[in-house]
């Protein structure tokens, strides 16, 4: 059984994975992008029970959102986007910590995000699908919502004026 690639980053528990399988040949490619066996043996046991993904244009900012409780293993099925995660547990001496990545269908690469984590992604491509496997069941009261360029958490983006939802652009600062 292929070994799973793994990246620790500056972010306790939060993990850069590769895709089991990325294939790619004249006809174009081929990606497991998840393989619950491959996960399991390197010690990644969450219980996925959900796959969701959102489409959005160029500049489209989602987020930051999480909660207390979820697991996310977030990838990009096509296009590009920039993940940006915050350490939001105020127990953790990483609290208000944040890491950006670069996810896109060439790389292939997964962020997994633990719960007490907040997670947004601007879309640096024309169109991108953002894709994430979750451990809960959708539940929007639980859900916590950081403002992206909140100057107490100082989280760099690429673009400095992105396109929000009304949810994104009126949540007030901490
Ligand atoms: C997140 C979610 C939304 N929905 C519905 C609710 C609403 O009618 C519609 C759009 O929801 P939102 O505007 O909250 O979508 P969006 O702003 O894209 O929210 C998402 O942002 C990214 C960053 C995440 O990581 C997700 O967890 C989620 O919070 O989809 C579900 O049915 N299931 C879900 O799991």
């Amino acid at each position: 059984m292929t070994a799973l690639k793994v990246r620790e980053t500056t972010l306790d528990g939060v993990l850069v994975i590769e895709a089991p399988t990325n294939f790619e040949d004249f006809r174009g490619s081929y990606v497991e992008l998840y393989n619950r066996d491959i996960y399991h043996a390197a010690g990644l046991t969450q219980d996925f029970l959900q796959d969701d993904i959102s489409t959005s244009g160029r500049h489209v900012l989602r987020g930051v959102h999480g909660d207390g409780k979820t697991w996310k293993l977030v990838s990009c099925l096509y296009g590009s986007f920039y993940l940006a995660v915050v350490n939001w547990d105020p127990g953790s001496p990483g609290y208000r910590r944040w890491e950006g990545f670069t996810l896109s269908d060439s790389n292939r690469l997964s962020v997994l995000i633990p719960p007490r984590h907040g997670n947004g992604h601007v879309v640096m491509s024309e169109r991108a699908i953002f894709h994430y496997k979750q451990t809960t069941q959708y539940d929007r009261s639980s859900q916590f919502t950081l403002r992206y360029d909140d100057p107490a958490i100082g989280i760099w983006w690429p673009v400095k004026t992105p396109i929000l939802s009304r949810r994104d652009d009126e949540v007030p600062h901490v």
